[in-house]
């Protein structure tokens, strides 16, 4: 088919409210469902532009809003190897989406072409699926409007995991070549990750049954269905929350941000002595774990916990393979518990970067080691294996019979962690598999260090615009002097540390507090959030 603008200009979804701005941002385009339906159309611009940009390499496009309230959505581009939209291209997202009239939206389309140098002829491909919300339909049409208007060749890959659509852009795009990542299908993808597991846990006591609170959304389904590809001797899970048809359930009092937040269980889960669960979030790319304690505390095996257990599995098994040149490094972002740092700087003696908030970022810095373990503490991460990382596991041998298991067990891994992005199904069989190879309980997982308590608190002013940070988020540049009143008060707590910094997602403020005890860290954290709300404009109640 080819380019043809007029029928883009022609057939333009017109903004639903006149005022509203659109922002690509942390997470693409969200918010209420009922203004996207013209950004599914120009979404729908965009990804055909990228996909012709790129020699025609198939482009991804996801629509959900993740954790968000039912009543919410949102979309996302996937680039050719699975991974997030090229940060240079979400100037461009936004600038189409706030384009209110055909000949506007044209001019864009133009000025993409030209500082692209797009060839407009090239063939374009775009795949894209949903989640559960019942705002999809609707949505799907809106974008496929924007897909025929631009005349790319569409694949509606329907209800999925977003991890999912990841992997089956990536799987598009490398079919046939050396780097084939496999099957483009979501058959292949269980059968992917489910024959990498048995082999990760092989010969392995089972565990006893892990219960997945799946947020009622699409994770419910698709960890149902992955389940008949692996035997009940080697897993056995029980789903929660997996009511997806009634309305008002998605993330409503559940799933892995409810958990993270609250820090405390599901009101509808009752959780045993003893008991094993873990919470998905609505789009199953996050993933936390809890259970209750021998005195029947709750606790929290979130992000950074995930990471610390996998960056010392991964380093143990390269070392016993005799492939020690291989380097173990962890990514993180300030919110990482103050603890999981220290663990992973003094105790495992890896490398640790901490970067900006957003996947982005993290995926990023962590393609710049041999292996990079990421995780952020909501539950949100994988590990990457760098192109030379898997060469050399692939192409040792074993020098003693002592080198063979650990071997096997790497390249386990690296099939069985989704590459592309932070993907709760596979982390969890991740988790499962360190845990069924160590025969450990999650109380054992949990003693690798003990969290700081900490708190995160909302302030919403009257322009979180207003703040800017540097190093890594973890300080603030403007508004000027804050910083320094925050770092006074910090100094009178015992181990803490506070910093602010404007959400990418919600219009608000985050605070940040961790310290010595829950006194301590409740009050750091509201006396700075109390400054914020008086220095900056605060909105409504004081906290
Ligand atoms: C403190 C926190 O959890 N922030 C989340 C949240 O970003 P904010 O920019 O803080 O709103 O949503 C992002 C997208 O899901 C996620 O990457 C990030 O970790
Ligand atoms: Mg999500």
């Amino acid at each position: 088919m080819s380019f043809d603008k007029e029928a883009i200009k022609n057939n333009i979804i017109f903004h639903e409210k006149e005022d509203f701005k659109y922002t690509y941002g942390t997470a693409g385009f969200r918010s209420k469902a009922d203004v996207l339906g013209s950004v599914m159309y120009k979404v729908a611009v965009l990804a055909t532009l990228r996909s012709k940009k790129l020699c025609g390499a198939t482009i991804g496009v996801m629509i959900t809003a993740s954790h968000n309230p039912e009543e919410d959505n949102g979309v996302k581009l996937v680039d050719p190897r699975g991974e997030m939209l090229e940060q240079a291209w979400e100037v461009y997202a936004t600038k189409l989406a706030n384009a209110k009239d055909g000949e506007t939206l044209g001019q864009v389309v133009d000025e993409i072409i030209a500082q692209n140098k797009i060839d407009v002829e090239t063939p374009a491909k775009v795949i894209y699926a949903y989640d559960t919300r019942p705002s999809c339909p609707h949505l799907v049409k809106c974008l496929e409007s924007g897909l025929k208007a631009a005349g790319a060749k569409e694949t509606n890959f329907g209800l999925k995991t977003t991890p999912m659509l990841h992997y089956l852009v990536r799987c598009l795009n490398t079919d046939g070549t050396n780097d084939a990542y496999g099957e483009p299908t979501e058959e292949g993808y269980y059968k992917k990750l489910t024959s990498a597991f048995s082999s990760a846990v092989k010969g392995k006591t089972r565990l006893s049954t892990l219960h997945v609170d799946c947020a009622n959304g699409v994770g419910a389904p698709k960890l149902r269905e992955m389940m008949k590809y692996i035997s009940s001797d080697v897993l056995s899970v029980e789903i929660l929350n997996d009511d997806i048809t009634t309305l008002g359930k998605l993330n409503s009092n559940c799933g892995a941000d409810y958990v993270k937040t609250n820090q405390r269980v599901p009101p509808n889960v009752s959780i045993a002595v003893g008991d094993r669960y873990c919470s998905f979030d609505g789009d199953a790319d996050r993933i936390v774990f809890y259970y209750a304690a021998e005195n029947g505390s709750f606790r929290l095996l979130d992000g950074d916990k995930i990471a610390g257990l996998a960056a010392a599995f991964i380093a143990e098994l390269v070392k016993e393979a005799g492939i020690d040149s291989i380097k173990v490094g962890v990514v993180q972002t300030a919110y990482a518990n103050g603890s999981s740092t220290n663990y992973l700087t003094n105790n495992l003696k890896v490398p640790v970067s901490c970067v900006s908030t957003g996947v982005k970022h993290l995926h990023h810095e962590a393609e710049k080691y041999d292996v990079g373990v990421y995780f952020e503490a909501n539950g949100h991460g994988t590990v990457l294996f760098s192109p030379a990382a898997l060469n050399t596991i692939k192409a040792t041998e074993a020098k003693t019979p002592a080198q063979k298991l650990p071997l096997t067990q790497l390249i386990a891994l690296t099939e069985l962690i989704n590459q592309t992005v932070g993907d709760a199904i596979s982390d969890m069989l991740l988790v499962e598999a360190i845990l069924t190879n160590r025969q450990w309980s999650f109380g054992e997982w949990d003693q690798a260090y003990t969290d700081l308590p900490n708190r995160l608190v909302k302030v919403v002013v009257s322009d979180r615009h207003i703040f800017k940070t540097t190093n890594a988020e973890r300080q603030l540049v403007e508004p000027a002097g804050l910083q320094n009143e925050i770092d006074a008060l910090v100094a009178k707590y015992t181990n803490g540390r506070s910093f602010v910094r404007a959400s990418g997602t919600e219009d608000a403020v985050r605070v940040y507090a961790e310290a010595a005890t829950r006194a301590e860290t409740d009050d750091l954290a509201f006396k700075v959030a109390q400054l914020v709300y008086d220095r900056a404009g605060g909105v409504g109640a004081r906290p």
